[in-house]
């Protein structure tokens, strides 16, 4: 190979460095196909194999663009769960920049092609383009032939005419987009007829930049994507605070499905009319933002029936309050009726019902402690004598009077209750049998002293007592039996007396 194909190698250098960076495999490729231009005997197939592997490469890279775009795709679709093709068509048709900016990149591979054609058929090179109204190339063209063959300088100048014309649109597709000085100044390089060296740097450089706008892009679109989700993300939480079915709310919910469905529609519209990426995305963020709007206002209603929920809630409580009221001055009287029907109505000391609870209790008292309790039973001695003398009624008042004397010297926490006709009992917790034997007798001299007078005469009344200390293992029963056998000792001993 004629060491006159020096340019040319160095074009298809040129070439291959621009396309690097893209793919760590089409990198490894480009390499090789650097290292074989390097060599001496420069292999026209090898470059061409090679060639084919990159251009494979290059393939499976532009497969990988689509793919990328093709997940964008998914996300939207996923995101709005809508209408897949209206979303997805302002993509397709509008080539968002990210594709333009990939797509620039074809044309320069498509020179490599024509370079390899050329080399391996001279006679190819007079049907293929050779635009030849830039200076630069015309400059390079004759530059060239002054030092190779006529077939080789043309292709030389071809490679440098192409990549020159290449060059030049894509430098002005970027700077149409970026508007930065640094791809100004290499529009006005590429001007001033460089050299190939200063169109290698020229093309690297312009390399770079597109490699940043990628990454820019990327960035920008990832931005995009967050800001949707952050306003999807607002609209969920919206709808998530609600989750009520109230009846009442379920025409809020149809208008706001109405009106949420007539924006979403408006939504797509807009995506299907617009034709730029950047409109697409205020149009779209607009829309986002009147779905939220009408979550809003969805929200507001909400909120008012709600309010008026919690007034009927706040009146229902009242009113819920007042049957409490009610129901408390109703068991109030329950309780009085109950303690009514525990209570005696002539003496007012509790009956034997009232005596029957106070027992269970002062007794699971007393084996959850471990206290000791007894128990008395009081008779008015000859009570009948009293009734047939004086009548019933001043057998009640004694009744009364005998009632509210023995009370006086009972202890607070001695339990007394009237337990049948003129038969009284008194129940001493913690009480063994020897103080509660002083302290019914107590009460027996307490009665005996007692001043009864019937129609000015003294009426003498005294009171006989029976009185057991209860033991672990017998019965209430057998305990009482045990007080009233005790009371009948009393009475059989010639009453006014205590037994124990
Ligand atoms: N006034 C009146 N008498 C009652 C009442 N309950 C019972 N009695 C009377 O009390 C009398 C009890 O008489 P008895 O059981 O024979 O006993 P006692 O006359 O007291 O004789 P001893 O108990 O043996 O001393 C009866 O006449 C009953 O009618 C009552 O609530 N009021």
């Amino acid at each position: 190979m004629s060491s006159d194909l020096l340019p040319l190698i160095r074009g298809a250098r040129s070439l291959s460095l621009m396309l690097t960076g893209y793919d760590h495999d089409l990198d490894n490729k480009l390499s090789r196909l650097r290292n074989v231009l390097k060599e001496n005997d420069f292999s026209v197939r090898e470059f061409q194999s090679i060639l084919s592997l990159v251009e494979n490469s290059y393939d499976s890279i532009e497969l990988m663009t689509e793919n990328g775009i093709k997940n964008y795709k998914a996300i939207f679709s996923s995101i709005l769960k809508e209408d897949r093709q209206s979303l997805l068509r302002p993509i397709n048709q509008d080539k968002p920049t990210i594709i333009d900016l990939m797509q620039i990149a074809e044309p320069l591979a498509k020179e490599l092609t024509i370079i390899s054609s050329l080399a391996d058929d001279p006679s190819a090179s007079d049907q293929s383009t050779s635009p030849s109204t830039n200076s630069a190339s015309e400059s390079a063209n004759t530059n060239a032939s002054t030092n190779y063959g006529n077939g080789e300088a043309e292709l030389i100048s071809r490679v440098r005419t192409s990549l020159t014309k290449h060059l030049k649109s894509v430098l002005e597709a970027l700077y149409s987009v970026d508007k930065k000085e640094q791809t100004k100044a290499l529009k006005e390089r590429l001007n001033k007829t460089p050299e190939w060296t200063e169109l290698n740097s020229i093309t690297s450089e312009t390399i770079e930049i597109i490699q940043n706008r990628l990454i820019e892009e990327k960035h920008k679109f990832e931005g995009y994507l967050a800001k949707v989700n952050q306003k999807l993300n607002r609209i969920t939480q919206i709808v998530e605070s609600d989750s009520s079915t109230l009846s009442d709310l379920k025409s809020i919910n149809q208008y706001f499905n109405r009106s949420l469905n007539q924006q979403m529609k408006e939504a797509r519209q807009k995506i299907d009319e617009k034709h730029t990426v950047d409109t697409l995305k205020t149009e779209l963020l607009d829309s986002l933002d009147n779905i939220a709007s009408r979550l809003e206002e969805y929200q507001t209603s909400y909120d008012s029936k709600i309010t008026s929920l919690q007034e009927s809630k706040v009146q229902m409580v009242d009113q819920v309050s007042q049957l409490e009221q009610e129901n408390q001055s109703l068991m109030s009287e329950l309780e009085r009726e109950r303690k009514i029907s525990k209570n005696d109505h002539l003496t007012q000391l509790p009956n034997r019902q009232g005596f029957s609870d106070k027992l269970k209790q002062e007794l699971s008292r007393a084996e959850r402690y471990g206290h000791t309790m007894s128990i008395a039973i009081l008779d008015i001695d000859f009570f009948k004598k009293i009734n047939d003398e004086f009548g019933h009624l001043v057998g009640d008042k004694v009744l009364k009077v005998i009632a509210k004397e023995m009370t006086k010297v009972c202890r607070e926490t001695d339990y007394l209750a009237r337990y049948g006709g003129e038969e009284f009992i008194l129940l001493l917790p913690e009480t063994s049998l020897k103080d509660a034997f002083a302290a019914v007798e107590k009460i027996r001299v307490h009665i005996e002293r007692c001043p009864f007078h019937f129609q000015s005469k003294p009426v003498p009344i005294t009171i006989s007592a029976g009185v057991a200390e209860r033991t672990s293992q017998e019965t209430n029963e057998a305990w009482l039996q045990r007080a009233d056998e005790k009371l009948y000792n009393s009475k059989k001993q010639g009453r006014n007396r205590v037994s124990g």
